[in-house]
């Protein structure tokens, strides 16, 4: 009797146990196709001692239907997917679901048919055939996704196929890709470069986990460090992974890795079509694809032969996934390049805290890149006492950071205003009656959006244009702004300076990799003056002629009292302030705060991190917080409120009363009302040696809760709201 455990994607389900047919050979990790009940399911073979599952006798067995053509998962990531549900408490089949990422993919190879213009134009077209025309120039993909670029109806392009104007072309979704070449354009590295990459190269030719904290300077030069460590992985025709944390970034290092390695890398992200989708994971998967750059999500791509793992600006939050499975790719990424025996290269001008204390404690190994390349030097950083230097009334900027603006125009040169806020003005209310314009949906202000004409929630997306009238009280003309977004400061900029260029730089303009390539191509052609832009444009690019920085609100992080505000401002402060004087000019940077004396600013302004980390260790330390000791949380949400609240208390009567364990709450969350369910939530504050996870799931597992509340847990949180 052949019989095997499987692991099916349904996370109601435990693991079940199945008959191999005659004829059918499989092996853990084998990516199978079984039935369940009259339906059919996606599973993973997998080592039935690790997988306990209650017995079914052998007769009761149904046969597996079919094994997918696809290499079986490897053992390294099954243990990684075994980790990760471990780790954040949650179920293997929502985990290896990520790991699964493309259905199509699964399928097999083969050919799909995708379209694209063909460069016939009919002298008179229709206005939807015109907008087609427009938008799709340079497109290629299925009728689905053009139509979706486009903004028209399937129908309107199948028109435009009959009519010549667009073409079949068949795609053979398991082509391969270009190989990058180690050797293409090797650069002359500084001797600090290259005894940083020496290690790493080392590290990639001894297959061994080794954790390196690359930690440089902005403008030190990590990206040509760390890619000798790539191009060591190719020459041994390994794989490589690079994450990186927004999409944004993407572009700048595609062209740069083109220029050292001849062709540009795999990339995975969120937007690629289903087409580009299948054909990159298939080609991870069977290790013709050599370079993949990505976000979180590639994590957990099927490599066949993985050399290295880099997390370019590893500091970065979104990192952390905060819906579905919890995870932090940062510490995943660690974990995975642990199973797959492989170094890891965390690098950043701002190491998390916690990665830090991780080289400082002996397990990572700090690389440190002290100086910028080339002799530019760091930037200077000067205070501006909004208390002294007030802007005036409706205004943001102070005289200071007005007067240094006008002096970088006359000379020609480039500034750099940072607000972390999307649009023009975080809240909106009436003058006559005092109504603030809230999200139906959410605990949040609605954000006035003055380009796209729309009030906004942030979380949750709801939108109404903006009203004549007041709701509340029907005045007319009465709404009034309160407060700054990016929006009011380009305003701002272009009262002030009205021959500058400005360029409003956020995720509302920045919407695709082309944008953002756009983007980049002007500000290097000197086509920008003045850049307004939230933290998008704080890390990554690299644009030599820009020597002026101004951050325009210091203290807004500082608000909230998270856990991490000291250390977030910190990092995105000094991330903002490495943008300026990268070329052969110097650079300035002015942060206006009401807080002069708070010790971050401080810190930021003598330049002396390392006393700001060390202060910051010991506060961390205290409070028992990590890396010391650790926080989960546990969130309950339902549409309906009293069941929430009911819910939330059956477990925090339930809580486990251990030495080493504190619960807080059940208390409303901050965030008490986000895409209309209601939210509860419990700290949990342990020790660093306490089993966490197990305690929680004795904890849980026995509680049984209403069909609409939904309990997650979140290890290691960043957002406590
Ligand atoms: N060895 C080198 N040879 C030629 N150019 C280099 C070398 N090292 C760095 N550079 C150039 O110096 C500039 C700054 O480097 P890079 O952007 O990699 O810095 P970084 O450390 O990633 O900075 P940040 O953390 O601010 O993003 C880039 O234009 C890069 O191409
Ligand atoms: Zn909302």
């Amino acid at each position: 009797m052949n019989r095997v455990r499987c692991l099916v994607f349904n996370a109601a389900l435990g693991p079940l146990d199945y008959r191999v047919p005659e004829g059918m050979t499989v092996e853990p990790g084998s990516v199978v196709v079984a039935p369940l009940g009259p339906r059919q399911i996606v599973g993973v073979v997998w080592e039935a001692e690790r997988l306990p599952a209650s017995e079914v006798p052998d007769a009761k067995l149904r046969p597996l239907l079919q094994v997918l053509p696809v290499p079986p998962l490897a053992a390294p990531l099954r243990r990684l997917i075994e980790w990760c549900a471990d780790y954040y408490v949650t179920s293997l089949a929502s985990v290896a679901r990520m790991a699964l990422s493309s259905s199509a993919a699964l399928r097999g190879g083969g050919t799909v048919t995708e379209y694209r213009l063909t460069g016939h134009e009919p002298a008179r077209l229709t206005p939807q055939r015109a907008q087609a025309l427009d938008l799709l120039n340079g497109q290629q993909g299925t009728i689905r996704e053009l139509a979706e670029i486009a903004g028209v109806s399937d129908a309107v392009l199948r028109g435009m196929v009959n009519a010549g104007i667009l073409e079949a072309v068949l795609v053979d979704s398991d082509r391969p890709y270009p190989a990058p070449d180690p050797r293409h354009a090797e650069p002359d590295l500084s001797a600090e470069q290259a005894e940083a990459a020496a290690k790493m190269v080392a590290a990639v030719e001894a297959h061994e986990f080794r954790p390196y904290l690359l930690d440089g300077v902005t403008g030190s030069g990590k990206t040509e460090t760390y890619s000798e460590a790539i191009a060591a992985a190719i020459a041994q025709g390994r794989q490589v992974l690079v994450l990186l944390p927004e999409i944004a970034l993407t572009e700048s290092f595609l062209k740069r890795f083109e220029a050292r390695f001849g062709v540009p890398p795999v990339t995975w992200h969120s937007s690629l079509k289903s087409s580009e989708r299948r054909r990159a994971w298939r080609q991870v998967a069977f290790g013709q694809a050599r370079v993949v750059v990505g976000a979180r999500s590639a994590l957990f791509l099927p490599f066949a032969r993985l050399g290295l793992i880099v997390v370019d600006e590893a500091h970065e939050i979104s990192f952390k996934q905060d819906d579905g499975v919890r995870y932090n790719a940062r510490d995943v990424a660690v974990m995975r390049a642990h199973f797959e025996s492989v170094p890891v290269v965390l690098a950043s001008a701002t190491p998390a805290l916690e990665s830090l204390q991780m080289a400082e404690a002996g397990r990572y190994e700090r690389l440190v890149l002290p100086s910028r390349f080339g002799g530019a030097t760091l930037p200077d950083i000067r205070v501006v006492d909004l208390r002294e230097q007030q802007p005036p009334r409706g205004q943001w900027l102070a005289p200071a950071l007005v007067d240094a603006l006008k002096d970088r125009l006359l000379k020609g040169e480039q500034s750099l205003l940072f607000l972390n806020r999307r649009g023009y003005a975080p809240l909106t209310l009436c003058r006559t009656c005092g109504h603030r314009f809230q999200c139906p949906n959410c605990s949040a202000w609605l954000v006035e959006h003055r380009l796209s004409r729309r009030l906004a929630c942030h979380h949750c997306g709801y939108e109404v244009p903006p009203p004549d009238a007041c709701p509340e009280c029907g005045e007319k003309d009465c709404l009034v702004a309160c407060g700054p977004g990016v929006e009011r400061i380009a305003d701002e900029v272009a009262a002030i300076l009205p021959q500058a260029r400005v360029a409003l730089v956020t995720s509302d303009t920045l919407t695709s990799p082309a944008k953002a390539a756009e983007f980049v191509a002007q500000a290097e052609a000197k086509a920008i003056d003045v850049i307004v832009g939230t933290q998008l444009v704080t890390k990554g690019f690299h644009f030599p002629e820009l020597t002026l920085v101004g951050v325009v609100d210091a203290d807004m992080g500082l608000e909230g009292g998270d856990l991490r505000a000291a250390e977030r401002t910190y990092q995105q402060v000094a991330q903002v302030a490495g943008r300026a004087g990268r070329g052969e000019k110097p650079g300035e940077v002015l942060i206006q705060t009401r807080h002069p004396d708070a010790p971050v600013i401080e810190a930021l302004a003598s330049g002396d991190r390392d006393a700001f980390y060390a202060a910051e260790t010991e506060a961390r330390r205290e409070a028992n917080a990590p890396p010391f000791g650790r926080w989960a949380a546990i969130i309950v949400s339902s549409e309906d409120e009293a069941e929430a609240r009911d819910a939330a208390r059956a477990i925090g009567g339930t809580a486990p009363r251990l030495k080493d364990v504190l619960v807080l709450g059940p208390a409303p969350a901050p965030l008490s009302l986000l895409r209309g369910r209601y939210r509860y939530r419990l700290l949990i504050n342990a020790r660093r040696s306490t089993e966490l996870q197990r305690v929680i799931r004795e904890w849980l597992d026995p509680l049984r809760f209403a069909p609409g509340v939904r309990v997650a847990v979140d290890v290691d949180p960043y957002s406590f709201v």
